[in-house]
């Protein structure tokens, strides 16, 4: 699976352990940045840029998912959730990862960094890409009254 990932200075290095990762596992992982560490550097542009390369390429047909990280995950949550499309998830166990995917049909994950162990957010990654859409009516329903407001 193409996956789109992105982080600010405090998410750098595990976004750079989550590439190694994923790439190892066989998935084509795209790094928006940041593209060296910088300990003064924003996430708005890094997550915004992510977020956009997900749903421009699922809108062309491909199935693909996003990484956003910062020190909480909040504000990049936040971030990538300012492109339309996207619908980015704060996880913070395996629990919020599954039901990301099975009741959101989350297309984004956003981690803090600052809050895990590196095998507890890289577990939470790897649930989250593992998980499918439940396609339950209820949830659907739920993402499309989402949508149906975000294209007003
Ligand atoms: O999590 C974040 C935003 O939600 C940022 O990573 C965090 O605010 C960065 O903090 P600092 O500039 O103090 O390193």
């Amino acid at each position: 699976m193409r996956i789109h990932i992105a982080s600010d200075h405090a998410g750098f290095e595990l976004k750079e352990a989550l590439i190694e990762h994923l790439t190892a596992a066989g998935h084509d992982v795209v790094n928006h940045g940041a593209l060296v560490y910088d300990a003064l550097d924003d996430y708005p542009s890094f997550c915004i840029a992510a977020g956009e390369a997900v749903v421009a390429e699922n809108e062309a047909g491909g199935g693909t998912l996003g990484i956003v990280i910062g020190g909480s995950g909040n504000g990049e949550q936040i971030a990538a959730n300012k492109v339309r499309g996207v619908r980015a998830a704060l996880v913070w166990n395996l629990a919020t990862a599954q039901l990301g995917r099975q009741h959101n049909d989350a297309n984004v994950i956003a981690i803090g960094a600052r809050q895990h162990t590196l095998e507890e957010a890289t577990a939470f990654v790897d649930a989250f890409v593992a998980e499918p859409f439940s396609g339950d009516p209820r949830h659907a329903r739920r993402i499309d009254e989402v949508a149906a407001y975000e294209s007003r």
